[in-house]
């Protein structure tokens, strides 16, 4: 039985180190089921942090429906530098502005040079209940109870789409990122798991920032982990509502804006093109 997506092309790129792949499935009613994503990722060279797939625009106005998997599998409502990318893959059809849908609500990106694009990630959740945790608290300060060995006391929780735990630390660079993260990430305080971020305040418009993602480990960035993250520092004092936020794989400018958007600026690079094979999904269960 030949696999619907045999044949089907794939683009490899990244955002500031994040690896991401965009698979256009526009045109087809096909959805990537979990254990598919798993086999692409198991594929040669195609491992990647998020996989961005297109569908058909569910409302007027907006360019695509897009659902964005991580490499165990499991959906997030959120990928910031997944975003990014998608911009890029799209604006070589001409279109230098987007508005993409998810399940989490919609983003809006543009173009701000060749390989420079802004993604507004819309407003930050800061309630307990929409990040979610498993128990009222103040999102501000949040008491990592029961503790776990050698993380800090307390976090910040912010969600943008999808659920995120910012510690702040004096040496981002000494945390055991894959130990902590880990652990932190399937806490019993979350509900859904989270995203992890170990951040070290270097100015007041200028963030260290490590990351361990939900479904997927230690990345070399992460795009809603960056927002997270400066909306968490500004609501602390500890930073103005715009900053560097410095990762391994390069900087993103986040802003909080006024009107309670947040705006994620950064690189896209374009690695390559290639094509599915219906043999690469054989085993995963239909
Ligand atoms: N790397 C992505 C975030 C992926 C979030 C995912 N790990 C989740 O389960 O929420 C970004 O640039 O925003």
């Amino acid at each position: 039985m030949p696999h619907p997506l045999d044949n089907h092309p794939i683009l490899r790129m990244n955002g500031a180190g994040n690896e991401i792949l965009v698979l256009d499935l526009r045109g087809t009613d096909h959805v990537l089921a979990p254990e598919e994503a798993r086999a692409i990722a198991a594929a040669p060279g195609l491992r990647f942090d998020q996989l961005m797939a297109l569908h058909d625009p569910r409302e007027a106005g907006d360019d695509a429906f897009m659902r964005i998997y991580n490499i165990d599998g499991s959906l997030s409502g959120a990928c910031g530098n997944g975003a990014r990318c998608v911009a890029y893959a799209l604006a070589r059809e001409g279109r230098e502005r987007l508005s993409l849908a998810t399940d989490a609500g919609r983003i809006e990106t543009r173009r701000e040079a060749e390989t420079v694009f802004t993604v507004d990630m819309g407003r930050p959740r800061l309630d307990w209940r929409d990040i979610p945790l498993a128990r009222e608290a103040d999102t501000r300060a949040v008491a990592l109870e029961p503790a776990a060995p050698g993380a800090p006391a307390q976090f910040s929780a912010v969600s943008m789409g999808n659920p995120h735990a910012v510690f702040f630390v004096d040496d981002a660079q000494a945390v055991p990122l894959a130990s902590l993260g880990r652990a932190i990430e399937c806490h019993p305080l979350f509900p859904e798991r989270a995203n992890v971020s170990f951040a070290q305040i270097l100015s007041r418009d200028d963030i260290l920032l490590r990351v361990w993602e939900r479904g997927t480990g230690a990345t070399k960035a992460c795009g809603s982990a960056a927002c997270a993250t400066l909306v968490s520092a500004a609501r602390a004092g500890l930073t103005e509502r715009r900053a560097r936020l410095r990762l391994p794989g390069g900087d993103l400018f986040i802003e909080w804006r006024a009107d309670d958007h947040v705006l994620m600026t950064g690189p896209v690079e374009f690695e390559f093109e290639t094509r599915l094979t219906a043999k690469l999904f054989e085993g995963a269960a239909a």
